[in-house]
């Protein structure tokens, strides 16, 4: 496995951790998380903030700066992240779609 391989397996591994603390944000609903927030709110809000953010990083691409992509897509990730769990729809099963796509 070459090196950017074995970094991409890290970063889709924090993606995993990500899941988890969600899922976990979701069942205790601590105070003072955003995500609580959240999922207090439901999906109408998660799903409104997911089309803000995929607004949010279309803008920024028409910007030259890479950092403010960067920045959105992170946002976008995140919130779709969240639309998942909301939808108890595991990120296995996003994954598996995809190779299922890589194979055709
Ligand atoms: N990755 C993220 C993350 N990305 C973006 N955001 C939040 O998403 C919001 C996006 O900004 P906006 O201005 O669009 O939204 P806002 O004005 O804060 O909120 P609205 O009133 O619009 O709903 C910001 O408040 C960010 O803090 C995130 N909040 C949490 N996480 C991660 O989620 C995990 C749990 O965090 P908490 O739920 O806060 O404990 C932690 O690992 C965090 O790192």
């Amino acid at each position: 496995m070459n090196v950017f391989k074995r970094m991409a397996k890290q970063e889709i591994e924090f993606l995993y951790d990500l899941e988890r603390v969600l899922i976990d944000r979701k069942k205790d609903l601590p105070k003072g998380s955003y995500s609580t927030r959240l999922f207090k709110k439901g999906i109408d809000k998660i799903a409104q903030k997911l089309g803000e953010e995929a607004i949010e990083t279309i803008i920024a691409s028409k910007n030259k700066k890479d950092s403010e992509v960067i920045y959105e897509s992170a946002d976008l990730i995140y919130h779709l992240m969240v639309l998942l769990v909301e939808r108890n729809i595991p990120l296995d099963s996003v994954f598996q779609e995809l190779i299922v796509r890589s194979k055709k």
